[in-house]
């Protein structure tokens, strides 16, 4: 029998690393230890090529991969025309994310077409945009992971407040300009579709310009043509007639998104107690035909009114820039009063929670 020589205490040591610090080099914000191509995390290991994984990254500002499985639905948050969108968490590492499901019914390679569109887009860096982390096509249907903003729409805002104030109206439309210099100026797109549920708000007060991208990548698949548009009452003039467009569009549409914030009903309703809107053609025809809506004079500064008639013009080019607007009188005037909107939106209910 052998007999067990005692332990020398002394030599029991445990041998730490000289660079311990250098650990965290090793994990990305995930916790995924990755040494070279080597990955490591709670899902097991992987072998990836550093090469491989620059060239298909796609998530930005996250430095671990998305994929489906690794979503878990929260909350169904909204519905548009094209399909459903989720409140959904990464179940590794806590973080939300609005997954957008859009069912399409068109040909596969249409919809790979569009996907890669997207993701030539994920690019943004905009702090006005909302990011798209990742996007897939799966099952029939092209699912983006979007940045959540926990707050909604501005169309969510309306729908509480029924309007919204001058000097708070001025801080939304900064972002929303700032964000439309980026995609005009720096990204050459025209969005296609601003209108209020695809300006998104957050707690802090950020707005920013969601769907970048989807539209844009959609009228590019098919053609130009305007085919996949859940409402049409943004639309300008000049595309409502089939003429050719450019980014003096998407001021039009702000104009009109900007005046019904302020007066609480969508401009070309006659009036608040107007029941029933007008037919979809008398909407069109009334676009097209009749002088463009105005910010009465006798409730609004000549500022706002101001604002207002430079971006709801008929003729395009008689419409401001988005960098113009920018320096228009109106966002001035209240840039310099320190107006916070995350306490106008922190006194609504959350979107979470309203039934849809
Ligand atoms: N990233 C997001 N974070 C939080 N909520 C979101 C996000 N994206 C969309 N939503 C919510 O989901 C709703 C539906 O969005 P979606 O883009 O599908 O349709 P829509 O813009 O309302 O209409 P349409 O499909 O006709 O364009 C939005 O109005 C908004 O309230």
């Amino acid at each position: 029998m052998k007999t067990k020589t005692p332990l020398n205490l002394k030599q029991l040591k445990l041998s730490v690393p000289a660079q311990e610090a250098n650990i965290k080099s090793f994990l990305t914000a995930s916790g995924t230890f990755h040494d070279g191509d080597l990955r490591l995390n709670q899902k097991g290991l992987r072998l990836i090529s550093e090469e491989k994984e620059a060239q298909t990254s796609d998530s930005k500002e996250l430095n671990f991969e998305i994929s489906l499985e690794d979503l878990e639905t929260i909350k169904v948050i909204g519905k548009g025309s094209g399909g459903v969108v989720q409140l959904v968490r990464h179940k590794w590492v806590g973080n939300l994310f609005a997954l957008k499901v859009i069912q399409m019914n068109i040909q596969e390679e249409i919809r790979k077409q569009i996907v890669q569109e997207l993701k030539i887009n994920q690019a943004a860096q905009c702090p006005h945009v909302v990011v798209c982390h990742h996007s897939f096509y799966h099952n029939g249907a092209i699912s983006l992971v979007l940045e959540y903003m926990d707050r909604g729409s501005l169309a969510d805002v309306i729908r509480q407040v029924k309007t919204i104030l001058e000097p708070y109206l001025a801080v939304v439309c900064k972002q929303v300009l700032q964000g439309l210099v980026y995609l005009h100026n720096e990204r050459h797109v025209i969005h296609r579709d601003i209108k209020p549920s695809n300006l998104l708000v957050n707690h802090e007060g950020e707005v920013k310009i969601t769907d970048f991208g989807v539209s844009a990548s959609l009228a590019s698949s098919m053609g130009q043509r305007d085919t996949f548009v859940g409402t049409y009452n943004y639309m300008s003039p000049e595309r409502i007639s089939g003429s050719t467009y450019d980014y003096s569009s998407d001021i039009w549409s702000l104009g009109l998104v900007v005046l019904e914030c302020a007066i609480g009903r969508f401009p070309y309703m006659q009036s608040e107690d107007q029941q029933s809107w007008p037919s979809f053609y008398e909407l069109l025809e009334a676009i097209v035909e009749s002088p463009p809506p105005s910010a009465p004079s006798d409730q609004f500064s000549p500022e706002f009114c101001s604002f207002v008639s430079a971006c709801i013009q008929k003729n395009p080019q008689d419409r401001s820039s988005s960098l113009d607007l920018l320096g228009h009188p109106f966002i001035k005037k209240f840039e310099d009063k320190d107006i916070d909107l995350g306490i106008l939106v922190g006194s609504l209910e959350p979107p979470v929670n309203f039934p849809r």
